[in-house]
């Protein structure tokens, strides 16, 4: 299968190394990392290490047959642009948050949803440790069956990824952006790691948040309790104890986060009040807002 992914980072990159164990794959990126990885291919290191050579550029190719969508989520709307030129047969998000395929579905056929729960980062250009080994769910953004999805499963499944077709796709979403709106913004504006949550009032702050994650859900007709909403928080707190999340990597660095596409985008589809993430977004917005000064 010729797979693509648009945003070699962290998650593209490993995404895109495990798939080219098997497959014929093009990372699109930015230099320098896109250079390296010309240069000298694609090490992966940490809990699986191997080195390959798959096509790197800074644009699409012509065609492909799979593409998976690994930018941060401010950044979508673009990626689905330059996706666009060389229409992929079908194309699944791996990002955090909500609105991603909707927008990619503004520019592109058969868009598929999903979840990852690997870890990644880029220690340097040409190089992506893989923190941990997770799974992958893909399926149809509105839920039922998907022969797409199937395929794509099949296609990450013979290259050794542990992944999955899941019918329920909408409440996979939503649980995963509870545990985002509740980890994120707490862990990014206290200054702690994930494992701080485990305790109050961090703890209190954090399952506020993903509580009102789950009543906006139910508004939304997917039936995801608040009690299962906060046991999945508690499980990835326990479970990435030692982790920096992504936003408190990403205040630590000064750099944008998602704050738009996880807390926002709970506020933007609440009818009722959630003023704990109302809060959270607006302290987070305030400090990137302050990066200028
Ligand atoms: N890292 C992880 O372990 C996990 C991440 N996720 C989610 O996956 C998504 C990606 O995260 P992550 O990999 O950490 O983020 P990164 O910032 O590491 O990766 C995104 C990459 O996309 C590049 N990019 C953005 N726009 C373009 C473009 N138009 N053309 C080419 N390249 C582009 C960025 O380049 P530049 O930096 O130069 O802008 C960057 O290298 C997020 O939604 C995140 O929440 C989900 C599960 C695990
Ligand atoms: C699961 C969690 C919270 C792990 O840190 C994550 O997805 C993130 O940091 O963005």
């Amino acid at each position: 299968m010729e797979i693509l992914i648009f945003g070699a980072g962290s998650l593209g990159s490993l995404v895109g190394g495990l798939c080219a164990r098997e497959h014929s794959v093009t990372l699109v990126g930015r230099d320098p990392h896109i250079a390296a990885v010309r240069e000298s291919g694609l090490a992966v290191e940490g809990v699986v290490e191997f080195t390959t050579h798959p096509e790197a550029r800074t644009t699409v190719p012509e065609r492909a047959d799979l593409a998976f969508v690994t930018v941060k989520s401010f950044d979508t709307p673009a990626a689905g642009r330059a996706l666009a030129d060389c229409s992929p047969s079908m194309t699944c998000s791996l990002q955090n948050g909500l609105g991603n395929e909707e927008s990619l579905a503004a520019q592109l056929d058969t868009v598929l949803a999903g979840t990852c729960t690997y870890g990644a980062r880029r220690p340097a250009p040409g190089r992506v440790e893989c923190t941990g080994i997770g799974e992958i769910a893909l399926g149809a953004p509105d839920g039922g069956p998907s022969a797409a999805a199937e395929r794509a499963v099949e296609a990450l499944q013979s290259a050794g990824i542990d992944a999955v077709h899941d019918d329920g796709m909408p409440k996979r979403l939503w649980r995963k952006l509870a545990v985002n709106a509740g980890i994120n913004p707490t862990t990014a504006l206290a200054g702690v790691e994930n494992g701080a949550l485990a305790d109050d009032p961090l703890h209190d702050v954090a399952s506020e948040a993903a509580r009102e994650v789950a009543r906006v859900a139910q508004v939304q007709g997917v039936e995801l309790a608040e009690s299962e909403a906060v046991a999945a928080l508690e499980s990835v707190v326990e479970a990435t104890a030692r982790n920096t999340s992504s936003m408190a990597q990403d205040v630590g660095a000064g750099t944008k986060t998602e704050i738009d596409a996880i807390n926002g985008a709970v506020v933007d589809r609440a009818d009722g009040r959630v003023p704990v993430n109302r809060t959270l977004a607006a302290l987070i917005r305030a400090r990137e807002r302050g990066y200028a000064d």
